[in-house]
């Protein structure tokens, strides 16, 4: 069994921190979990909780977080200075109860007294983004009693949508009970099926501000030309590149939380500024995000996105580049993966990238 803490960093709300449980927090975990009301809604918690449950399961949450199974972790708020706990949030990987899907289960509870402030709906919430961003799941599932409307509306409010009805076995009430399902995705959860442009993303000129007109160029634009639209959408310029290293693997980072599309993994690069080339934004990119140093003659163009999202329709220009300068690192702290073409398709990558892969793959 595990006897140090597991690394984990914890995760911060206004109010609230999720971090893995303590054994100093047995004595108050028992105390809110052994309470009727609270565990009647709880599938897998037997009532009377008996007091050294707790400690024992303090211990396996532990180990499952090393183990990368579940992340069963303490809500803590702060009252008049001090800490205390107000409840506990857990995702249990689908494939950690032998079921298929990248998918993850989520649970929750929240002391009697904390009832009624939102505790579970800002805890269960930070938790799902921060797992959509950082596992490999597409999805989270959750059940909640019939006769719990309460559990229904923090499921509803965090993103998941109804997915059924069921039976569950709970342990505080003796037996099968059922149970309405709910499961939501990236784009309910994190309210991103289509990333927004920046507001200050006006579709940006593809070339240096106002050059000299030459002899036959085309006349220039009217004043009040409207900004380029394809489809009736803006479109939204950003270059991004495909870092071959000398195994012939790719670079591919995973866009981290907070950003639209957390946790896909993508080429990396980023939105082309007004009066930039893609050119120089991937110059200035790779320096911001990967800290590295490339120059323009090393980017190759390779090909292009064109995708129409919800919002935008995106140009992306996909440049190869196989000399750099410094050692790539994730400087935003992105997750970062060197991926045999062959494998790319392994990775969950935003619906733009799709046929750049299976162009990568034939060419690399
Ligand atoms: N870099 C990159 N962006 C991609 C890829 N595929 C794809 O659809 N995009 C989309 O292109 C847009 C890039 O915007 P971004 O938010 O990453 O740009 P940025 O680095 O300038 O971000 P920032 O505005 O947070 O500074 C996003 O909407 C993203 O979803 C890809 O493979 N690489």
């Amino acid at each position: 069994m595990t006897s140090a803490p597991p690394d984990f960093a914890p995760l911060r709300t206004e109010r609230l921190t999720l971090r893995p449980l303590r054994p100093g927090d047995a004595a108050a975990l028992h105390r809110l979990v052994n309470d009727w009301e609270v565990a009647k809604t709880l599938a897998r918690v037997p009532f009377p909780y008996p007091r050294a449950l707790a400690d024992t399961w303090i211990a396996s949450t532990w180990a499952q977080i090393e183990a990368g199974e579940a992340w069963h972790l303490a809500v803590i708020g702060e009252e008049g200075g001090a800490e205390h706990l107000v409840g506990c949030v857990g995702l249990t990987l689908a494939r950690a109860r032998g079921r298929d899907g990248r998918t993850a289960e989520l649970g929750y509870w929240v002391g009697r007294r904390f009832w009624g402030h939102g505790v579970a709906t800002e805890a269960a919430g930070r938790l799902c983004r921060w797992a959509l961003a950082n596992l490999d799941i597409a999805a989270i599932r959750a059940s909640a009693l019939k006769d719990n409307p309460r559990s229904q509306a923090v499921l509803a409010r965090i993103g998941l949508r109804p997915a059924g009805e069921g039976v569950q076995t709970f342990l505080s009430r003796g037996g099968p009970m059922p149970v309405l399902l709910f499961e939501g995705g990236r784009e309910e959860i994190t309210g991103d099926a289509a990333p927004p442009p920046l507001a200050d993303a006006a579709p940006p000129p593809l070339a240096d501000a106002a050059p000299p007109p030459a002899a036959d160029a085309a006349p220039p634009p009217a004043a009040d030309a409207a900004p380029p639209s394809l489809g009736g959408k803006p479109v939204l310029l950003v270059a991004a590149v495909a870092l071959v290293d000398a195994d012939g693997r790719v670079l591919l980072a995973r866009r981290p939380e907070g950003k639209p599309l957390a946790g896909l993994w993508e080429f990396p690069g980023g939105k082309v500024k007004p009066g930039e080339t893609p050119e120089a934004a991937l110059i200035r990119e790779l320096k911001e995000e990967l800290d590295i140093d490339v120059s323009a003659a090393c980017l190759g163009p390779f090909t292009f996105a064109s995708h129409t999202y919800e919002k935008f329709h995106l140009l992306m220009p996909l440049y190869l580049c196989r000399r750099w300068q410094g050692e790539v690192r994730g400087v935003e702290g992105q997750a970062l993966a060197w991926v045999r073409p062959q494998k790319l398709g392994g990775y969950a990558m935003p619906p733009a990238d799709k046929p750049l892969v299976a162009m990568l793959r034939d060419f690399l």
